[in-house]
C-alpha cells in the first residue's frame, strides 16, 4: 500500500539497513563497523580505519603492509589527469576541481565498466590514493606554485601535507590532520552518501557515484559548511573594527539571526544535543592553537560558540571546528571542503559496494500538485 504521508527532505525516514556505522543521537556517539569513532581516532591511521570500513574488520600487521603498499604506489597524479586540471580555471571551485577529477579517473580506469565487488574496491583504493595529490596540487596551482610528487616514505596524512606545503608537517599537524580524516571518512545515510547510493542502485558504476557525492557534498548545508565557517570568522573579525573580536561575536551573531541567516557549523539533521565527533575535533584543533599560537581563534571559536547556545540552543557540528584547525593547518579556505571529500571517498565508496551486495533501485514517488489535465489548442 502507498504511503501518502509527505516526508520532506526524507526526514525520519528509515530507507535501508547499513552495517558500515551507526549514529545515534540518544547517546550521542558515532560507530564505524561497532567502534566508537574517538577510539579509532585516538588510535589509528587513517589507512586502517580505511581498511576497516572498506572490509569490516581492523588489518593485521601483514593486511596493512599490504595494503599500503598499494596504496602508496598509486599517489601520484597521472600527466593526464594533471593535464587536466591544468586546463581549468584557477577561478573555478576546488570543489568542481575533485569533481572533474573523479571523473576523469572513472574515464582512465582499466576496469571502469566493471562492477564487481573485486574492481570496486580496487576503485576505492586507486581513488582513496590519488585524491590526495588532486587537493594538494589544486591549491598549489592556484599559488602559482609547482607540483610536489607524493612520498612513498610517509603515511596518509603525513603525505598530504607534504604533497601541499612541499615540506614536512610537525607531528602535532600529522596527528590533528589523521584525526580529522578519520572523524570525515562516514556518517551513514548523509545527503552525499545517499546521492552516492541512489547513482549506485541504477546500477551505474562507481566512479560515477563518487561524482555525484561530490556534487551533494559541496552545498554549504553539508561538506561546504567548513569553509563557510572561516567566512564567518572573516566576517566578524572585519566588523569588529577595533573592538575586541571575541567580544564582538555575539553582536555579529544577533545581526546575522535577526536577518534569518543561517549560521554554518551548527545545527544537525540527525544529533539534537551535539555531533558526537565535535569533542574530539575539538581537542585537534586547541592543539593547532596552541602550536601555532593562536588564542584569539579559540577564543573567536569559544564566544561564537556559546552566544549560538545561549541564542539559539544549536549546537556546532564537526564542520565548526574542522574549519579553522584546517586554517591553521595552512590550508587555504576553498580547499577544506575537498579535504572532506578526500576523507568521505572511503565511507562513500563502502557504501556504494554495499549497496551492491542487496540492490533496489532508488526511486520514491512524489505527489502531483500542478496544473489539472488540459489539452493543447
Ligand atoms: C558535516 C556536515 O555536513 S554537518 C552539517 C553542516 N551544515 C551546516 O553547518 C549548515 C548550517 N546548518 C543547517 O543549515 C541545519 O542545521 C542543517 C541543514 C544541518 C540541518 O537542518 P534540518 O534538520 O533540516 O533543520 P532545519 O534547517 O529545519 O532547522 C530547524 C530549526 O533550527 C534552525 N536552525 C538550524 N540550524 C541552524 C543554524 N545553523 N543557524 C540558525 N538556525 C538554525 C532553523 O532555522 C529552524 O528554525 P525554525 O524551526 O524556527 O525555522
Ligand atoms: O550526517 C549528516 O547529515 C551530515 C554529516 O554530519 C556528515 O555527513 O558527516
Amino acid at each position: 500500500m502507498t504511503d501518502t504521508t509527505i516526508h520532506k527532505g526524507l526526514a525520519g525516514v528509515l530507507v535501508d539497513t547499513t552495517s558500515i556505522s551507526k549514529v545515534n543521537p540518544e547517546t550521542n556517539s558515532l560507530l564505524y563497523r561497532g567502534y566508537p569513532v574517538q577510539e579509532l581516532a585516538a588510535r589509528c591511521s587513517f589507512e586502517e580505519v580505511a581498511y576497516l570500513l572498506w572490509n569490516g574488520e581492523l588489518p593485521s600487521a601483514e593486511e596493512l603492509a599490504e595494503f599500503t603498499s598499494g596504496e602508496r604506489s598509486q599517489r601520484a597524479l597521472t600527466p593526464e589527469l594533471k593535464a587536466v586540471i591544468d586546463a581549468l580555471p584557477s577561478t573555478c571551485h576546488p570543489m568542481d576541481v575533485c569533481r572533474t577529477a573523479a571523473s576523469v579517473l572513472g574515464a582512465e580506469h582499466p576496469k571502469a565498466e566493471d562492477s564487481s565487488r573485486l574492481a570496486n574496491m580496487e576503485k576505492s583504493v586507486s581513488l582513496f590514493a590519488a585524491m590526495p595529490a588532486v587537493v594538494a596540487y589544486d591549491q598549489r596551482r592556484r599559488r602559482g606554485e609547482d607540483l610536489v610528487e607524493p612520498r612513498e616514505d610517509l603515511g596518509y596524512a603525513a603525505n598530504f601535507l607534504w604533497m601541499t606545503f612541499g615540506e614536512e608537517a610537525a607531528p602535532e599537524v600529522v596527528e590533528a590532520f589523521n584525526v580529522s580524516m578519520i572523524l570525515y571518512a562516514e556518517h551513514s545515510f548523509n545527503a552525499s552518501t545517499f546521492t552516492a547510493r541512489v547513482i549506485t542502485s541504477t546500477l551505474s558504476d562507481l566512479h560515477s557515484a563518487v561524482t555525484g557525492a561530490i556534487g551533494a557534498l559541496k552545498g554549504p548545508l553539508h561538506g561546504g559548511a567548513n569553509e563557510a565557517v572561516m567566512h564567518t570568522f572573516e566576517e566578524i573579525t572585519a566588523s569588529a573594527q577595533d573592538h575586541d573580536v571575541a567580544a564582538h561575536a555575539a553582536a555579529w551573531l544577533d545581526s546575522a539571526l535577526a536577518d534569518k541567516k543561517k549560521i554554518m557549523g551548527f545545527g544537525h539533521r540527525v544529533y539534537k544535543n551535539g555531533d558526537s565527533r565535535v569533542p574530539t575535533m575539538k581537542a585537534s584543533l586547541d592543539a593547532m592553537v596552541k602550536h601555532y599560537d593562536r588564542p584569539d581563534l579559540g577564543e573567536l571559536y569559544t564566544a561564537l560558540e556559546s552566544a549560538m547556545a545561549e541564542r539559539k540552543n544549536i549546537l556546532p557540528n564537526l564542520d565548526y571546528p574542522a574549519g579553522p584547525a584546517y586554517h591553521l593547518m595552512g590550508f587555504d579556505t576553498a580547499t577544506f571542503t575537498p579535504l572532506f571529500v578526500a576523507a568521505r571517498i572511503t565511507g562513500w565508496t563502502a557504501h556504494i559496494m554495499e549497496q551492491l551486495e542487496a540492490n533496489a533501485l532508488i526511486r520514491p514517488l512524489s505527489e502531483y500538485n500542478g496544473a489539472d489535465e488540459r489539452h493543447l489548442g
